[in-house]
């Protein structure tokens, strides 16, 4: 798939900005805060409804603006799409495609598929549980967009148990409150059940890409596993074992969740374990080991999405040649090639090879404005370096 053009109207620190991509590698270079990532995080919008730097759209929305406006053209096997996300300030978004509004965004996704790298990605590695999930549950939206829908569902209930826990709190543990516990456990166990299983899918098919990519970077040394290690025992991933385990759980667990007011089993506290040669990936080895893993992650979600979706997804790289050792570098830009089309932020294009800048587009971007120049510097290249 190829993103010809991309339309942001007062998004983050854009006022109106047409943007036309003409290269099947583009590089956006300027200091830093002058709007790169931001530009990146529009297509990630595209791709998956979901920003991995605010839940709230308030904060995309630019400074004293009520609504902000993403559109985008795309190139695909099927033929051209177009896009149009709108962010309001308070209220809800509007997604239209191929210019008709949408009733369900669900639709709008699986249009558009990124995978976005950036050098929050080393938080996969290092932070917590939480941060796994939202990166296995992105994955996800983009395989079978339903999915949204799903995790959607799920959260729903989940506030919902909450908010009844939170209400009981102090109240004695009598039949009445226990029966209608129960309705709540029911819906969580049905609809986490839903999300385990998804989760559990996606893990068995990247999980062996993801190893075959860490061996080859690694170059052998090293066993990179990954596990999706929900609360409740899978049971060869059979539906309703998983959701009877979740219930008995969620009853073993009552006197401890109307005393903590919250949700204390589900799907939302599961874990995805990151193992290298058996050791947990946070305590193994040095930071370019974990840069290793991550990439290996990186290169593992391009290729699965590949196969799934039947065509490359876009590749955004946020920030993170640079701190690649060339060998890295070179694994990546090999296995990139001309086959993904990527958008590359970086603050000086120092750290590229030549070959790559010459073919490559290069877009200058000042504070919320993209140039093709660089002020006081001749004319890019750009002519026919990629035309339709
Ligand atoms: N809602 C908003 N309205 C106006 N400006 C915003 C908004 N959100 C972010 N910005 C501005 O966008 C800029 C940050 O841009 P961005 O995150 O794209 O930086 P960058 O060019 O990628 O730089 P770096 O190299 O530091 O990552 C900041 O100047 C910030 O004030």
């Amino acid at each position: 798939m190829y993103l010809k053009t991309l339309h942001l109207r007062h998004f983050r620190n854009y006022q109106e900005q047409q943007v036309e991509f003409t290269a099947p590698k583009t590089i956006l270079v300027g200091n830093n805060a002058q709007g790169k990532s931001n530009l990146l995080e529009a297509v990630e919008l595209l791709a998956t409804l979901r920003s991995h730097r605010t839940f709230r759209d308030r904060d995309l929305v630019q400074e004293a603006e009520e609504l902000a406006q993403i559109s985008a053209s795309l190139k695909r096997e099927t033929g051209i799409s177009t896009l149009n996300l709108i962010l309001r300030r308070n209220g809800r978004r509007t997604v239209n495609l191929n210019g008709e509004n949408l009733r369900r965004q669900m639709d709008f996704l699986g249009v558009l598929n990124a995978v976005q790298f950036s050098s929050l990605d080393l938080d996969l590695v290092r932070g917590g549980p939480e941060g796994r999930r939202h990166w296995l549950d992105t994955l996800l939206i983009q395989l079978e967009p339903i999915y949204a829908h799903i995790l959607q569902q799920y959260h729903q209930i989940l506030r919902q148990r909450n908010a009844f826990l939170k209400r009981n709190a102090e109240k004695l543990y009598t039949t009445s409150l226990q029966s209608e516990l129960a309705i709540w456990d029911v819906q969580l166990a049905t609809a986490g059940t839903r999300v385990i299983r998804r989760r559990e899918r996606a893990i068995q098919r990247l999980a062996p890409i993801a190893k075959k990519w860490h061996a080859s970077i690694s170059g052998s040394k090293e066993i990179l596993q990954i596990k999706y290690s929900p609360n409740v025992p899978l049971e060869q991933n059979h539906s309703e074992k998983v959701q009877q385990a979740l219930l008995e759980k969620l009853q073993q667990r009552t006197i401890a969740e109307l005393h903590q007011g919250t949700t204390l089993v589900g799907p939302h506290r599961d874990e995805i374990e990151l193992t290298i040669n058996q050791t947990p990936a946070r305590q193994y080895g040095s930071q370019g080991q974990q840069r290793t893993l991550v990439l290996a992650l990186k290169l593992a979600e391009l290729q699965l999405i590949e196969e799934v979706v039947g065509e490359p997804p876009l590749l955004l790289l946020d920030d993170v040649l640079a701190e690649l050792d060339p060998s890295r570098q070179n694994q990546l830009l090999d296995t990139i090639q001309d086959r993904f089309q990527t958008i590359i932020t970086t603050t000086h294009l120092g750290a590229f090879d030549s070959q790559w800048l010459n073919s490559s587009q290069i877009l200058y971007v000042k504070s919320g404005k993209i140039s093709i120049e660089k002020v006081g510097v001749g004319r890019q290249k750009l002519e026919g370096i990629f035309q339709e």
